[in-house]
């Protein structure tokens, strides 16, 4: 992250509904102009932190920035921190034709581009002159985004928003949207709880388990920085890194390594043991797994 602008960062965020903490302690820094998958099963706390980050719910402590500037309830930051969310039940009018919902869209909002709204639209062949009301749910989601891209926010919050979405739209929805993230100075934050569908959806990563971050980073960086080691049954892997899985039988050990920040010039293999590259959703997987807390620790005394 060092040198990267940073859009979105948490200072000791938590958020709590009476006894049960949503969010706790979090604190990450999101780089600008890329998307970022958040991550978490049901209940981890992406709504709330998507939320939060809008400005549209107040933690209960610690800080959000956007671009520098901390969020207020109610209000989100102006100028290089606006913030548009496109929340899971994706508003629309269900008698506005699209081209209502766009004039709604520039009506509502203080800065609006007309030509980036139509050009998605166009892109993914929706009729602007049918009912909101009579269109497929994934052409609805295709309105919602172009309604939020509209009003060129700096960072675009998506809440599970390619539920409704074909496997191939959704591929070229995540591959348009990361050229507009790069072109035009826009963050997307997108939550999925599909662990399985991630692949391609995110540059960056943030993983949330039962409110706290648990993994963040670049994908790339963390796919280099993991590996799996399988050998003979030992209570320690025979290259050097953090621990972050031990798996054993009688015979066989298996290992998922955090490798060092600087590698070893070439890690020398031991006889007898090999070496994979892990997969992004075994990754965030084992992740979840050894993160799993004691339920006690993530409720709160009333
Ligand atoms: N309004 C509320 N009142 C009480 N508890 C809430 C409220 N909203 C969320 N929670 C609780 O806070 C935790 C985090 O919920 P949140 O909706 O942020 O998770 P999520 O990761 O978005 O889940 P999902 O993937 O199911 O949408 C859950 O335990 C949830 O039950």
């Amino acid at each position: 992250m060092s040198g990267q602008p940073v859009a979105v960062e948490a200072r000791d965020l938590s958020r709590r509904y009476g006894a049960v903490w949503a969010l706790r302690d979090c604190g990450f820094a999101l780089p600008a102009n890329r998307i970022v998958a958040l991550v978490g099963a049901n209940g981890a706390g992406k709504s709330t932190l998507l939320s939060i980050i809008a400005g549209t719910l107040a933690a209960s402590s610690g800080t959000l920035l956007v671009h520098g500037r901390p969020v207020a309830r109610g209000r989100s930051t102006d100028g290089g921190g606006r913030v548009a969310i496109l929340a899971q039940d994706k508003p629309l009018y269900r008698d506005f034709t699209v081209s209502d919902m766009l004039r709604f869209g520039r009506s509502t909002n203080r800065v609006w581009d007309q030509r980036r709204a139509l050009s998605w639209l166009r892109r993914f062949d929706v009729p602007l002159d049918r009912r909101c009301g009579k269109l497929s749910g994934g052409q609805r989601a295709q309105v919602a985004l172009a309604v939020a891209l509209g009003s060129r926010p700096a960072v675009l919050l998506l809440d599970e928003p390619l539920a409704n979405l074909d496997p191939v739209a959704r591929t070229e929805v995540t591959g348009e949207l990361m050229a507009e993230a790069a072109e035009d100075d826009m963050t997307v934050m997108l939550s999925t709880h599909i662990i399985a569908e991630l692949s391609g959806v995110g540059d960056h990563l943030l993983l949330l388990d039962a409110g706290r971050p648990v993994l963040t980073g670049d994908v790339e960086d963390l796919l280099d920085g993991h590996v799996r080691m399988t050998g003979p049954r030992a209570d320690q892997p025979p290259g050097p890194g953090t621990v972050v899985q031990a798996q054993h039988t009688e015979r066989q050990s298996t290992f998922v390594l955090r490798r060092p920040a600087a590698p070893t010039a070439h890690a020398v293999v031991a006889p007898g043991w090999t070496v994979q590259p892990v997969a992004l959703d075994e990754l965030i997987l084992t992740y979840l797994r050894a993160s799993s807390r004691a339920p006690h620790e993530r409720e709160a005394a009333a």
